[in-house]
Protein backbone atom coordinates (compact mmCIF):
# COMPACT_ATOMS: atom_id res chain seq x y z
CA UNK A 1 0.00 0.00 0.00
CA UNK A 2 1.80 3.35 -1.31
CA UNK A 3 -0.99 6.00 -0.49
CA UNK A 4 -2.45 5.52 3.56
CA UNK A 5 -5.31 8.43 2.92
CA UNK A 6 -6.32 9.93 -0.74
CA UNK A 7 -9.16 12.41 -1.09
CA UNK A 8 -10.65 13.17 -4.52
CA UNK A 9 -13.05 16.09 -4.56
CA UNK A 10 -14.03 15.27 -0.73
CA UNK A 11 -16.69 17.81 0.69
CA UNK A 12 -18.51 18.34 3.69
CA UNK A 13 -20.86 20.47 4.79
CA UNK A 14 -22.78 21.54 8.08
CA UNK A 15 -25.93 22.89 6.71
CA UNK A 16 -24.82 26.07 4.93
CA UNK A 17 -21.69 25.72 5.89
CA UNK A 18 -18.70 23.93 3.80
CA UNK A 19 -16.13 22.73 6.30
CA UNK A 20 -14.59 20.79 3.15
CA UNK A 21 -14.66 21.80 -0.13
CA UNK A 22 -13.13 20.52 -3.19
CA UNK A 23 -10.39 18.52 -1.16
CA UNK A 24 -8.25 16.45 -3.56
CA UNK A 25 -4.83 15.13 -1.12
CA UNK A 26 -3.14 11.91 -0.45
CA UNK A 27 -0.91 10.49 2.80
CA UNK A 28 2.03 8.36 1.16
CA UNK A 29 2.47 5.70 3.59
CA UNK A 30 5.18 5.51 6.22
CA UNK A 31 5.34 9.09 6.20
CA UNK A 32 4.54 11.56 9.24
CA UNK A 33 2.43 13.79 8.19
CA UNK A 34 1.66 17.77 9.49
CA UNK A 35 -2.01 18.86 9.07
CA UNK A 36 -2.01 22.46 9.76
CA UNK A 37 -4.49 25.39 9.44
CA UNK A 38 -6.14 28.15 11.58
CA UNK A 39 -8.95 27.86 13.47
CA UNK A 40 -11.86 26.17 11.92
CA UNK A 41 -9.96 25.43 8.61
CA UNK A 42 -11.74 21.93 8.62
CA UNK A 43 -8.71 19.77 10.38
CA UNK A 44 -10.90 17.80 12.63
CA UNK A 45 -13.57 17.56 9.99
CA UNK A 46 -11.08 16.00 8.06
CA UNK A 47 -9.90 13.72 10.79
CA UNK A 48 -13.81 12.97 11.55
CA UNK A 49 -14.51 11.66 8.20
CA UNK A 50 -11.13 9.40 7.86
CA UNK A 51 -12.68 7.50 11.17
CA UNK A 52 -15.86 7.32 9.94
CA UNK A 53 -17.06 9.67 12.35
CA UNK A 54 -18.57 11.70 9.48
CA UNK A 55 -19.87 11.12 5.97
CA UNK A 56 -18.82 12.83 2.95
CA UNK A 57 -20.98 15.42 1.25
CA UNK A 58 -19.43 14.55 -1.76
CA UNK A 59 -16.37 13.32 -3.59
CA UNK A 60 -14.02 9.98 -2.36
CA UNK A 61 -12.07 9.15 0.75
CA UNK A 62 -10.52 6.12 0.99
CA UNK A 63 -8.22 5.43 3.74
CA UNK A 64 -5.79 2.14 3.62
CA UNK A 65 -7.71 1.87 0.16
CA UNK A 66 -11.10 1.35 2.08
CA UNK A 67 -14.03 3.97 2.31
CA UNK A 68 -13.83 4.39 6.42
CA UNK A 69 -17.53 4.85 6.83
CA UNK A 70 -19.09 1.54 8.86
CA UNK A 71 -16.10 0.16 8.37
CA UNK A 72 -15.35 -1.95 11.53
CA UNK A 73 -12.38 -4.07 9.76
CA UNK A 74 -10.87 -0.60 8.51
CA UNK A 75 -11.11 1.06 11.90
CA UNK A 76 -9.36 -1.96 13.68
CA UNK A 77 -6.33 -0.70 11.36
CA UNK A 78 -6.30 2.72 12.73
CA UNK A 79 -5.94 4.49 15.77
CA UNK A 80 -7.40 7.73 16.46
CA UNK A 81 -6.47 10.50 19.24
CA UNK A 82 -9.35 12.83 19.36
CA UNK A 83 -9.12 16.65 20.12
CA UNK A 84 -9.35 16.82 23.69
CA UNK A 85 -8.04 13.34 23.97
CA UNK A 86 -11.57 12.07 25.13
CA UNK A 87 -11.24 9.33 28.06
CA UNK A 88 -13.82 7.33 30.06
CA UNK A 89 -13.03 9.79 33.32
CA UNK A 90 -14.45 7.01 36.04
CA UNK A 91 -12.47 4.06 34.11
CA UNK A 92 -8.84 3.14 35.79
CA UNK A 93 -5.99 2.94 33.40
CA UNK A 94 -5.81 -1.25 33.42
CA UNK A 95 -10.47 -0.57 32.82
CA UNK A 96 -9.20 1.51 29.81
CA UNK A 97 -6.52 -1.54 28.72
CA UNK A 98 -9.37 -4.19 29.06
CA UNK A 99 -11.78 -2.14 27.39
CA UNK A 100 -9.18 -1.57 24.53
CA UNK A 101 -8.63 -5.71 24.43
CA UNK A 102 -12.86 -6.22 24.51
CA UNK A 103 -13.23 -3.63 21.46
CA UNK A 104 -10.02 -3.69 19.44
CA UNK A 105 -9.30 -7.20 17.65
CA UNK A 106 -5.10 -6.07 17.33
CA UNK A 107 -4.62 -5.15 20.31
CA UNK A 108 -1.16 -5.26 22.53
CA UNK A 109 -2.13 -5.16 26.14
CA UNK A 110 1.56 -5.90 27.33
CA UNK A 111 2.81 -2.90 25.03
CA UNK A 112 -0.04 -0.49 26.43
CA UNK A 113 0.99 -1.87 30.12
CA UNK A 114 4.35 -1.44 29.17
CA UNK A 115 3.96 1.92 28.27
CA UNK A 116 1.45 2.78 30.89
CA UNK A 117 4.27 1.55 33.24
CA UNK A 118 7.07 3.62 31.59
CA UNK A 119 4.97 6.70 31.79
CA UNK A 120 4.88 6.00 35.69
CA UNK A 121 1.09 5.67 35.63
CA UNK A 122 -0.25 2.88 37.95
CA UNK A 123 -2.75 0.94 36.40
CA UNK A 124 -5.60 1.77 39.14
CA UNK A 125 -5.27 5.36 38.70
CA UNK A 126 -8.55 7.00 37.90
CA UNK A 127 -8.80 8.96 34.75
CA UNK A 128 -10.18 11.90 36.75
CA UNK A 129 -7.17 12.34 38.52
CA UNK A 130 -4.78 12.77 35.41
CA UNK A 131 -3.10 15.64 34.71
CA UNK A 132 -4.04 16.98 31.01
CA UNK A 133 -0.53 15.82 30.10
CA UNK A 134 -0.75 12.37 31.43
CA UNK A 135 -4.13 11.97 29.66
CA UNK A 136 -2.64 12.45 26.48
CA UNK A 137 0.13 9.90 27.05
CA UNK A 138 -2.44 7.77 28.13
CA UNK A 139 -4.65 8.36 24.95
CA UNK A 140 -1.92 7.66 22.69
CA UNK A 141 -0.49 4.75 24.52
CA UNK A 142 -4.26 3.54 23.81
CA UNK A 143 -4.09 4.34 20.43
CA UNK A 144 -0.67 2.91 19.52
CA UNK A 145 -1.87 -0.70 21.61
CA UNK A 146 -4.19 -1.06 18.57
CA UNK A 147 -0.88 -1.37 16.58
CA UNK A 148 -2.61 0.34 13.96
CA UNK A 149 -1.15 0.86 10.08
CA UNK A 150 -2.51 4.82 10.42
CA UNK A 151 -2.38 7.02 13.35
CA UNK A 152 -4.52 10.06 12.93
CA UNK A 153 -4.42 12.55 16.04
CA UNK A 154 -6.33 16.12 16.21
CA UNK A 155 -4.73 18.46 18.26
CA UNK A 156 -3.03 16.36 20.77
CA UNK A 157 -0.39 18.36 22.60
CA UNK A 158 -2.53 21.33 22.35
CA UNK A 159 -3.17 21.55 26.17
CA UNK A 160 0.35 20.52 26.69
CA UNK A 161 3.18 22.40 28.41
CA UNK A 162 6.68 21.89 26.63
CA UNK A 163 8.46 19.47 28.20
CA UNK A 164 4.99 17.23 27.96
CA UNK A 165 5.10 18.08 24.39
CA UNK A 166 8.21 16.82 23.77
CA UNK A 167 7.61 13.97 25.65
CA UNK A 168 4.48 13.03 23.97
CA UNK A 169 6.31 13.70 20.97
CA UNK A 170 9.63 11.82 21.67
CA UNK A 171 7.22 8.72 22.90
CA UNK A 172 5.27 9.04 19.20
CA UNK A 173 8.20 9.18 17.20
CA UNK A 174 9.70 6.15 19.15
CA UNK A 175 6.86 4.19 18.57
CA UNK A 176 6.55 4.71 14.86
CA UNK A 177 10.30 4.62 14.12
CA UNK A 178 10.28 1.67 12.40
CA UNK A 179 8.00 3.25 9.48
CA UNK A 180 4.89 0.92 9.14
CA UNK A 181 3.07 3.22 11.15
CA UNK A 182 1.62 6.67 9.01
CA UNK A 183 0.39 9.16 11.22
CA UNK A 184 -1.26 11.85 10.53
CA UNK A 185 -1.18 14.97 13.07
CA UNK A 186 -3.07 18.22 13.62
CA UNK A 187 -2.00 20.81 15.31
CA UNK A 188 -0.92 24.44 15.55
CA UNK A 189 2.88 24.28 16.77
CA UNK A 190 4.53 24.45 13.91
CA UNK A 191 8.10 24.07 15.38
CA UNK A 192 6.86 20.97 17.08
CA UNK A 193 5.89 19.72 13.24
CA UNK A 194 9.04 20.99 12.19
CA UNK A 195 10.99 18.59 13.95
CA UNK A 196 8.70 14.95 13.80
CA UNK A 197 6.79 15.71 10.61
CA UNK A 198 8.22 14.65 6.69
CA UNK A 199 5.22 15.40 5.18
CA UNK A 200 2.89 18.35 4.86
CA UNK A 201 -0.68 19.46 4.56
CA UNK A 202 -2.02 22.99 4.92
CA UNK A 203 -5.49 23.65 4.81
CA UNK A 204 -7.40 27.01 4.71
CA UNK A 205 -10.73 27.74 4.56
CA UNK A 206 -12.18 24.31 3.81
CA UNK A 207 -9.46 24.22 0.52
CA UNK A 208 -6.16 22.13 0.49
CA UNK A 209 -3.85 25.16 -0.09
CA UNK A 210 -0.46 23.27 0.20
CA UNK A 211 0.32 19.95 0.34
CA UNK A 212 3.78 17.64 -0.65
CA UNK A 213 7.14 16.45 0.85
CA UNK A 214 8.41 18.43 4.00
CA UNK A 215 11.84 18.45 2.47
CA UNK A 216 10.70 19.27 -1.04
CA UNK A 217 8.32 22.52 -0.20
CA UNK A 218 11.16 23.78 1.73
CA UNK A 219 14.16 23.44 -0.80
CA UNK A 220 11.76 24.59 -3.61
CA UNK A 221 10.73 28.07 -1.60
CA UNK A 222 12.93 30.59 -1.23
CA UNK A 223 13.09 33.85 0.70
CA UNK A 224 14.72 37.12 -1.43
CA UNK A 225 16.31 40.11 -0.24
CA UNK A 226 16.57 43.08 -2.39
CA UNK A 227 16.17 47.16 -3.42
CA UNK A 228 12.57 47.91 -3.38
CA UNK A 229 10.89 47.48 -6.55
CA UNK A 230 7.44 47.00 -7.88
CA UNK A 231 6.64 42.53 -7.98
CA UNK A 232 7.33 42.06 -12.05
CA UNK A 233 8.46 38.76 -13.54
CA UNK A 234 11.83 37.28 -11.88
CA UNK A 235 13.79 34.60 -14.04
CA UNK A 236 13.44 31.57 -11.78
CA UNK A 237 10.67 32.40 -9.73
CA UNK A 238 7.39 30.32 -10.30
CA UNK A 239 5.12 32.44 -8.12
CA UNK A 240 5.23 35.08 -5.28
CA UNK A 241 3.78 33.97 -2.44
CA UNK A 242 4.31 36.71 0.29
CA UNK A 243 6.15 39.98 -0.63
CA UNK A 244 6.57 42.89 2.19
CA UNK A 245 8.39 46.45 1.45
CA UNK A 246 9.91 49.01 3.21
CA UNK A 247 11.48 52.40 1.62
CA UNK A 248 14.59 51.08 0.73
CA UNK A 249 14.30 47.15 0.41
CA UNK A 250 11.78 44.13 -0.99
CA UNK A 251 11.42 41.06 1.05
CA UNK A 252 9.67 37.91 -1.07
CA UNK A 253 8.90 34.71 -0.37
CA UNK A 254 8.74 32.51 -3.97
CA UNK A 255 8.26 29.20 -5.52
CA UNK A 256 11.45 28.85 -7.29
CA UNK A 257 11.40 26.78 -10.43
CA UNK A 258 15.34 27.22 -10.44
CA UNK A 259 18.35 29.23 -9.98
CA UNK A 260 17.64 32.84 -9.30
CA UNK A 261 20.16 34.77 -12.23
CA UNK A 262 19.84 38.06 -10.65
CA UNK A 263 22.53 39.41 -8.47
CA UNK A 264 20.08 41.88 -6.98
CA UNK A 265 18.58 39.33 -4.96
CA UNK A 266 19.86 37.69 -2.41
CA UNK A 267 18.56 34.29 -1.76
CA UNK A 268 17.80 32.54 1.64
CA UNK A 269 16.14 29.45 2.78
CA UNK A 270 12.94 29.41 4.38
CA UNK A 271 11.62 27.06 7.54
CA UNK A 272 8.76 25.22 7.29
CA UNK A 273 6.99 27.90 9.72
CA UNK A 274 7.89 30.57 7.62
CA UNK A 275 6.28 28.39 4.55
CA UNK A 276 3.28 28.26 6.56
CA UNK A 277 3.04 31.62 7.40
CA UNK A 278 3.21 32.56 4.00
CA UNK A 279 1.17 29.98 2.63
CA UNK A 280 -1.45 31.28 5.39
CA UNK A 281 -1.30 34.90 4.97
CA UNK A 282 -2.73 34.46 1.43
CA UNK A 283 -5.81 35.72 0.85
CA UNK A 284 -8.07 33.20 -0.44
CA UNK A 285 -7.12 29.76 -1.27
CA UNK A 286 -6.77 28.67 -5.01
CA UNK A 287 -6.16 25.53 -6.34
CA UNK A 288 -3.38 23.56 -3.82
CA UNK A 289 0.24 23.88 -4.50
CA UNK A 290 1.72 20.32 -4.91
CA UNK A 291 5.15 19.47 -3.88
CA UNK A 292 6.88 16.63 -5.14
CA UNK A 293 5.67 13.81 -3.30
CA UNK A 294 7.94 10.68 -2.93
N1 LIG B 1 -20.79 19.45 13.86
C1 LIG B 1 -20.70 20.63 13.24
N2 LIG B 1 -21.80 21.36 12.97
C2 LIG B 1 -21.71 22.54 12.33
N3 LIG B 1 -20.56 23.09 11.91
C3 LIG B 1 -19.42 22.42 12.17
C4 LIG B 1 -19.43 21.16 12.84
N4 LIG B 1 -18.14 20.73 12.94
C5 LIG B 1 -17.38 21.67 12.38
N5 LIG B 1 -18.14 22.67 11.90
C6 LIG B 1 -17.66 23.86 11.18
O1 LIG B 1 -16.82 23.43 10.15
C7 LIG B 1 -15.69 24.28 10.01
C8 LIG B 1 -14.42 23.46 10.18
O2 LIG B 1 -14.35 23.02 11.54
P1 LIG B 1 -13.17 22.09 12.06
O3 LIG B 1 -13.47 21.75 13.48
O4 LIG B 1 -12.99 20.96 11.10
O5 LIG B 1 -11.92 23.07 11.95
P2 LIG B 1 -10.45 22.90 12.55
O6 LIG B 1 -9.51 23.25 11.45
O7 LIG B 1 -10.29 21.57 13.19
O8 LIG B 1 -10.42 24.05 13.65
P3 LIG B 1 -9.62 24.16 15.05
O9 LIG B 1 -8.19 24.42 14.70
O10 LIG B 1 -10.27 25.35 15.69
O11 LIG B 1 -9.83 22.88 15.80
C9 LIG B 1 -15.86 25.38 11.05
O12 LIG B 1 -16.45 26.48 10.43
C10 LIG B 1 -16.80 24.76 12.06
O13 LIG B 1 -17.57 25.74 12.70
Amino acid sequence: MSTALEAHGLGKRFKRNWALKDCSLHVPAGRVAALVGPNGAGKSTLLNLAVGLLHPTEGELHVLGRSPYGDRDLLDRVGFVAQDTPLYPDFTVAELITMGARLSRRWDTPLARDRMERLGLPLDRRVETLSGGQRAQVALALALAKRPELLLLDEPVASLDPLARREFMQVLMGAVADGDTTVLLSSHLLGDLERVCDYLIVLQTAHVQLLGGVDELVSEHKALIGPRRQRADIAGVAAVIRESHTDKQTTLLVRTSGPIPDPAWTVHDVTLEDLVLAYLAQPAPGRPVLGVAK
